[in-house]
């Protein structure tokens, strides 16, 4: 469904020095320069998958998602969504995707959602009882229902991007490339938009790629994660297998009835973290978590053990920071 090989991006800008002397001379001597967004990224992506792409700042998402949805043309490399290049933006193409990008509205500030919407409608030429159905089903869902006549200004953020992937679906599209759909909202909005999406992803079958620095909203959403690094794919897997490689061990937290002896026959290469009061934190290789299990018993009286992935923030500085294995 979506192909990409060796898909580069060459961005070709120029440096303008300060002030307004820098403005003016700019006008008449520019240097330009090049920067590489996109420095070979081959990946194939199927339909229906539900996909997070994850890098630093800079990483190159935004361009892989404005390349895979036509915003962009590559400056070498191929690229084929749903049989089509998208940078030719055939109307067929564009029909089949919708693109959310937080930065971005589809929606007009000064009218409602639904003047947008109608406008939508005409565009994709959606018949009156199929559209007025999806509204009402889209808008439900996300209960923004009483939202859709109020002029897109006067809307929160949190409403706006509601009102944004209701726009986004309306003409059913196989593909949804969504830039941060959660940013700056707060839990209870990005709640009702992951399970938006998720039910959209299931019941529709919608491919979505999505960028997101909320690692909860990957781990919510995403059964498969690339993790884009310098403009290359660095990581291929799933959450779980990322999380495995970069912090293969696992947080083990014993509870006591009261504070245990000294944790005799504790394997080696275990690492206590915290040894205060009844509770007991260790950082354990997931291959040494039944070793521990077995001796933490004759310690005190157990009553609660809680095993745990390493944090999930902390996962992701260990990635940005280059420190994948
Ligand atoms: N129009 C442009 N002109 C010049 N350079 C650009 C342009 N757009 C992006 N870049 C550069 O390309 C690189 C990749 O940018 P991109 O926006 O794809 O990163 P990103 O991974 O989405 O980052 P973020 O997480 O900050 O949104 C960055 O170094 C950025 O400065």
């Amino acid at each position: 469904m979506i192909t990409t090989s060796g898909l580069t991006k060459d961005y070709r800008f120029h440096r303008q020095s300060p002030g307004l002397g820098g403005a003016v001379k700019s006008l008449f001597h520019r240097t330009h320069e090049t920067r590489r967004a996109l420095d070979g990224l081959d990946l194939i992506i199927e339909p229906g998958e539900f996909v997070g792409l994850l890098g630093r700042n800079g990483a190159g998402k935004t361009t892989t998602l404005k390349l895979l949805s036509g915003l962009l043309r590559p400056s070498s490399g191929t690229v084929s969504v749903l049989g089509h290049q998208p940078w030719r933006r055939n109307f067929d193409f564009l029909r089949r995707i919708a693109v959310v990008l937080g930065q971005k509205s589809m929606l007009w500030w000064d009218v409602s959602a639904m003047d947008s919407y109608l406008v939508h409608r005409a565009m994709y030429d959606l018949d009156r009882a199929t559209f007025d159905r999806s509204v009402a089903e889209l808008a439900e869902l996300l209960s923004v229902s009483d939202l859709l006549t109020i002029p897109v200004r006067k809307l929160s953020l949190g409403e706006r991007m509601k009102c944004e992937l209701i726009g986004a679906l309306l003409h059913q599209p196989d593909v949804l490339f969504l830039d941060e759909p959660t940013i700056g909202l707060d839990v209870l909005s990005t709640a009702v938009i992951r399970d938006f999406l998720r039910e959209v992803n299931r019941q529709r079958g919608t491919t979505i790629i999505l960028t997101s620095h909320n690692m909860d909203d990957v781990e919510a959403l995403c059964e498969r994660v690339l993790l884009v690094d310098h403009g290359r794919l660095g990581f291929d897997g799933s959450l779980a297998e990322l999380i495995k490689s970069t912090r293969p061990a696992k947080r083990l937290t014993l509870t006591y009835a009261s504070p245990p002896g000294p944790p005799t026959a504790l394997p080696s290469d275990v690492t206590m973290i915290e040894n205060e009061g009844p509770i007991r934190r260790l950082e354990a290789d997931r291959s040494k978590i039944t070793e521990v299990l077995s001796v933490a018993p004759s310690w005190g009286e157990l009553v609660d053990v809680e095993v745990a992935e390493a944090d999930l923030d902390e996962v992701m500085r260990t990635v940005l920071s280059g420190g994948l294995r």
